[in-house]
């Protein structure tokens, strides 16, 4: 009877787990039976799945000579096997003639095999690859680990389908597209972008023409905003002095570190010794198609400044630290002169649920058609799930964790005092009571970033 109850209760908790808590589901109940699962059936599904190879002539001819057992077809080696928070990791050793795409191709086969919520396979080395199976759906509810491996510039935004944190790094992707239909949750990616980055030695720039509903609420930690086209116009040209005047800087210390011999030669800000260096800036515009719209003659004269400048800092910025940052519903060559090029800039691309395929190759169509595939498949009642990938071609489905505006609000005014204060962006600073405006004086040339700590 006892023991009855016991298993009851076990049971009962093990669901209540699955339903509520499904990474601790996975670590206390659901690891025990895949791990056993995908151990036992290992060769064998191996076999079905076509990934084992003929046993070699000389090994058959030894069999033949010796007479004993024909030798049955190898299977690739496990050379590791690791529990994760969301799934298990296999380290394999492919055999001769085998390639890393044979696995990557039959990942869905695996997938179906183990029974598990998903596969991916990635090549570590030659000869050897990693099979990343997932345990749970962990997109359903996302939860991100407590523990990031943060630093300046690369913040984590989401969680991928495979359990492992998606971060958003400047230093290496320095502009992006965020596309998505109305609803998608482009606005919570973006207010996920602007709550990690709060923390950070780096100056805010946003340009919201929804009449500033997603950035203004949020100024306390932007050194300059724009919620209108005509403002957008004169901020852009703003920034194209600062990125000028920061390039004159470089060159000064170009000059300088010529005449020392066997002396490192910089051409971005980072090289700078860091009391010159500027302090990055991260300019986010929302809804991009708005600064890209015209009515009348004056209106497109003004539209044509806005997309040449926008042009020019995603080409010229990044060695200045000006970082860009397009959100809209569409973004294509309907949008005008210009945009196509710009787009060509914008290495990082990110595609929430879009309602059609042409918004979708907007993102991923010179990329990655499979991405495209992916976008258009997104589920309506999975707001934030995005279809994430850089012009390598490799893409991954991620979903951010449900970031309130309150939630950003908050994070935003608890570090308004790292706001820097950028001279030439001056005339767009939102205004701040006394109490949060920013202590430092110093030229924003020498406002240095701080290092952070992962
Ligand atoms: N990551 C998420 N997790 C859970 N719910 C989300 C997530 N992202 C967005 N949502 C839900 O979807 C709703 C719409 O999100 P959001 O405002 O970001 O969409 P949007 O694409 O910016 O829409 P619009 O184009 O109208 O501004 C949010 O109010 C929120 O309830």
């Amino acid at each position: 009877m006892s023991l009855l109850v016991i298993t009851a209760v076990i049971l009962g908790v093990a669901l209540l787990l699955r339903w509520q808590r499904p990474a601790w589901y996975w670590l206390s109940f659901g690891v025990v039976g895949a791990g056993v699962r995908v151990l036992v059936r290992y060769a064998s599904v191996m076999d079905a799945c076509g990934l084992t190879v003929a046993p070699s002539r000389l090994r058959l001819g030894l069999a033949r000579l010796t007479r004993t057992a024909v030798p049955t077809s190898r299977v690739p080696r496990i050379l590791a096997v690791r529990v994760t928070r969301s799934g298990l990791v296999l380290r394999v050793k492919l055999r001769p003639g085998q390639d890393a795409f044979d696995f990557m191709a039959s990942t869905d086969r695996l997938r179906h095999s183990f029974t598990m919520q998903g596969v991916t396979c990635r090549e570590l080395r030659a000869g050897v690859v990693e099979l990343r199976m997932t345990g749970y759906d962990v997109l359903r509810r996302v939860q991100m680990p407590a523990r990031f491996a943060a630093s300046l510039l690369r913040v984590p935004v989401a969680l991928r389908d495979d359990g492992e944190v998606h971060y958003r790094d400047w230093r290496q992707v320095p502009h992006a597209l965020n596309i998505g239909a109305v609803g998608s949750g482009k606005s919570v990616y973006q207010r996920r972008l602007v709550s990690e980055l709060a923390a950070q030695p780096v100056a805010l720039v946003g340009i919201d023409c929804k009449n500033g509903v997603e950035l203004a609420p949020l100024a306390r930690r932007f050194s300059a905003l724009a919620d209108n086209p005509d403002d957008a116009a004169a901020l852009l040209e703003a920034l194209l002095g600062r990125m000028a005047g920061i390039y004159d800087v470089i060159r000064r210390e170009q000059r300088i570190s010529a005449d020392v011999p066997d002396g490192e030669i910089t051409a971005d800000i980072w090289g700078l010794p860091v009391h010159l260096r500027p302090v990055p800036v991260v300019l986010l515009v929302d809804e991009v198609a708005e600064l890209a719209l015209f009515a009348n003659t004056t209106e497109k004269k003004r539209r044509d400044r806005i997309i040449t400048a926008l042009v020019r800092l995603v080409q010229l910025g990044r060695a200045a630290g000006i970082y860009v940052e397009v959100c809209g519903q569409r973004f294509g060559s309907d949008l005008g002169d210009g945009i196509t090029l710009m787009r060509a800039q914008l290495t990082g691309r990110t595609a929430h649920r879009v309602n059609d395929q042409a918004s979708a190759k907007m993102a991923f169509g010179d990329i990655a058609d499979d991405a495209v595939l992916a976008t258009t498949m997104i589920p309506t009642n999975r707001p934030g799930t995005a279809v994430t990938g850089d012009s390598s071609g490799g893409w991954v489905t991620i979903r951010t964790p449900h970031t309130t505006l309150r939630q950003a609000v908050n994070t935003c005014n608890a570090h308004a005092h790292l706001t820097p204060d950028l001279t030439e962006l001056a005339p767009w600073r939102p205004a701040l009571p006394t109490a949060v405006a920013p202590t430092s004086t110093a030229p924003v040339s020498l406002v240095k970033p701080r290092p952070v700590t992962d």
